[in-house]
């Protein structure tokens, strides 16, 4: 088409004539006239950004550089030969990755299909990414679909990328210098570039999720574990965190889609999600839509939190305590350098945080050949003497709770360090130093260097502590159900690590087969017995440390509808169904 015909369609399209253009480019045309105040008759070359502004601009898109990367690479193997050229640009339009054939390089640089040029439509006009980012909707610009002189020889066919946010995050364009005239002659690079922008999608929303749950969607079992076409991100609640844009058609079109619960638009509840992944069948993992769909479905579990590197290996029994929390990990890190010395520890922090273990572990890597453990609530100065032999190599003495110690013995205790140096104090208390009435010159002599533990509801690694914990104390196949997991993550643990391995312990016992569920959690120590699990005077003898007591009550109260019991106990129908079973409860005929 001539420029002079070009400008006529331009003209015929403003005045409301149809002239056969596509509705999106004829849209973008208007916009550009009426909007942007672009004249069709100039011939403007491509807006490139100056250097530093690219620096930055690729700076701010970094991490969507990253997540595309692959996808783009294995994308141009894909049309290698074929003269196409990739951009991603960002949301504003200007180019911060390309992939293009070298031999090119200065005929894509002066059509603009390079690193800093600015495609949004304000500037280039109508074009592939440009109309992109005002729609939010792939597109095709092919030719003189363009409003610019400039760019008429360009078929561009662009993507939005969307970043678990629901934002538009950037644009991929994939560019032809030259084309068949044919506008369908670009309906594969319409397939490639929307499948790539979904794949760049899945990989940010992976890559951001690393503690939580994800769940990869697929309406064809053969593509689910390979190439899922939508995802979410959950919380231990089943709240949606970030999700891709495929998932979006999920959610009912008004309203926000963060935070909803998963189980409000499909048929799964987070508990069901374990047996979603990957070791299942594919065919069996089935997920019902609300609006009578189905889908295939691939959950991801959250990885345990890694194990920091801190430059040294800590050996030992010190290693074991913790799981990856950076408080602890500092003072591991004191503890080893200081365990194989003699300075006398006070190692402080409130009850069952794990004091007297840190003690021993330290012990353990010290020089220290004996080693004495004394309660000292209900130490005498004759204990002392008869616990604390005369020996000759070096002795770990640990004293438990020095704020304890009675004046008498405190003062038998002093003359039995001035007379015993081959003893090595390794003391613990739970008050805070300055409130720990001994003599002063006791204290000192107790008090090398003070080790702090952190309490459980500072700690980082609660959900690795709880993992051990079942690990090692329970059956082996006995792990906590997701909303079990995201309520004990929820407590403050007044009494720690020692609360924890309780309410661990009593669940453990209480629950049905392998999965802890939330009704199996004893309610929090110290506190209001949270609300029970059913309201109403037909709640029978549950107990908030036994709520399935009352399932039978539960059940006749809901006519035995297994779905609206569920919801009462805020578990998900199968386990409903589970401890019927064991409970040998029947609906009746
Ligand atoms: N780092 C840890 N990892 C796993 N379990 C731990 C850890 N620290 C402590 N525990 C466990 O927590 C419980 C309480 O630990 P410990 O007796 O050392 O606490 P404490 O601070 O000395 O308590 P208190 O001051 O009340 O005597 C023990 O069963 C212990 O095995």
């Amino acid at each position: 088409m001539t420029n002079a015909r070009h400008i006529e369609e331009i003209g015929q399209v403003l005045e409301g004539g149809q002239t056969g253009r596509d509705s999106v480019v004829s849209a973008s045309w208007r916009r550009c006239v009426e909007l942007y105040g672009m004249d069709p008759m100039r011939s403007d070359p491509a807006y490139i950004v100056t250097e530093s502004e690219l620096r930055d601009h690729r700076k701010q898109a970094e991490w969507m550089i990253a997540a595309a990367r692959s996808g783009l690479q294995s994308l141009f193997r894909q049309v290698a030969g074929q003269n196409y050229v990739l951009l991603l640009t960002n949301a504003q339009g200007v180019c911060v990755d390309y992939f293009g054939d070298d031999l090119f390089t200065e005929d894509l640089r002066n059509a603009g299909l390079y690193l800093g040029s600015n495609w949004s439509e304000d500037l280039a006009g109508t074009c592939g990414v440009g109309a992109c980012i005002v729609t939010q909707e792939p597109v095709t610009v092919h030719q003189d679909d363009h409003f610019g002189n400039a760019h008429v020889a360009l078929s561009c066919t662009a993507a939005p990328i969307f970043d678990s946010l629901g934002q538009l995050a950037a644009v991929l364009d994939i560019s032809l210098l030259r084309s068949p005239t044919p506008k369908s002659s670009q309906n594969l690079a319409m397939s490639l570039v929307t499948s790539a922008a979904r794949r760049v999608e899945m990989a940010n929303l992976m890559a951001e999720s690393p503690r939580d749950w994800v769940l990869r969607l697929s309406s064809s079992p053969e593509f689910l574990d390979v190439d899922p076409e939508a995802a979410v991100r959950l919380d231990g609640a089943g709240r949606v965190l970030g999700y891709t844009r495929a998932a979006r058609r999920l959610f009912p079109e008004t309203g926000p889609i963060l935070g909803r619960r998963i189980d409000e638009v499909l048929s799964v509840s987070v508990d069901d999600l374990p047996d979603l992944m990957r070791d299942r069948p594919t065919e069996e993992r089935v997920i019902e839509m609300r609006d009578g769909g189905a889908l295939f479905g691939h959950a991801i579990a959250p990885k345990a939190p890694r194990q920091p590197h801190h430059g040294m290996r800590r050996g030992g029994a010190l290693a074991g305590l913790s799981g990856g929390d950076p408080a602890m990990a500092r003072l591991l890190g004191q503890a080893e350098r200081l365990a194989p010395g003699t300075v006398p520890l006070l190692i402080t922090g409130e009850t069952g945080t794990g004091k007297t273990k840190l003690a021993r572990a330290i012990h353990m890597m010290s020089k220290a050949q004996g080693f004495i453990s004394l309660e000292c609530a209900s130490l005498t100065p004759q204990d002392l003497a008869e616990l604390c032999p005369d020996t000759v190599s070096l002795t770990t003495l640990m004293l438990r709770r020095i704020e304890e110690l009675s004046p008498e013995t405190a003062i038998a205790l002093s003359g039995l360090l001035d007379r015993r140096p081959d003893l090595r104090t390794l003391s613990t208390s739970c008050l805070d130093p300055a409130r720990i009435a001994l003599p002063r010159t006791l204290f000192h002599r107790l008090t090398g260097c003070i080790l702090s533990v952190p309490p459980l509801r500072m700690r980082r690694d609660l959900d690795w502590l709880m993992s051990r914990h079942l690990r090692r104390h329970a059956a082996d196949t006995i792990r906590l159900s997701p909303s079990a997991r995201a309520e004990l993550m929820g407590r403050t643990w007044p009494g720690n690590i020692r609360e924890l391995e309780q309410v661990l312990d009593t669940a453990a016992a209480l629950c049905v087969g392998p999965v802890i569920d939330l009704p199996d959690l004893p309610s929090p120590v110290g506190c209001e017995p949270a609300d029970g699990p059913v309201d109403g005077p037909e709640d029978g003898p549950a107990t908030p440390a036994n709520p399935w007591a009352s399932l039978e009550q539960v059940l006749i109260a809901c006519d035995w509808n297994m779905a609206r019991a569920a919801r009462r106990f805020g578990v998900n129908r199968s386990t409903i169904l589970r401890r019927m079973r064991a409970a040998g409860l029947r609906p009746p005929e």
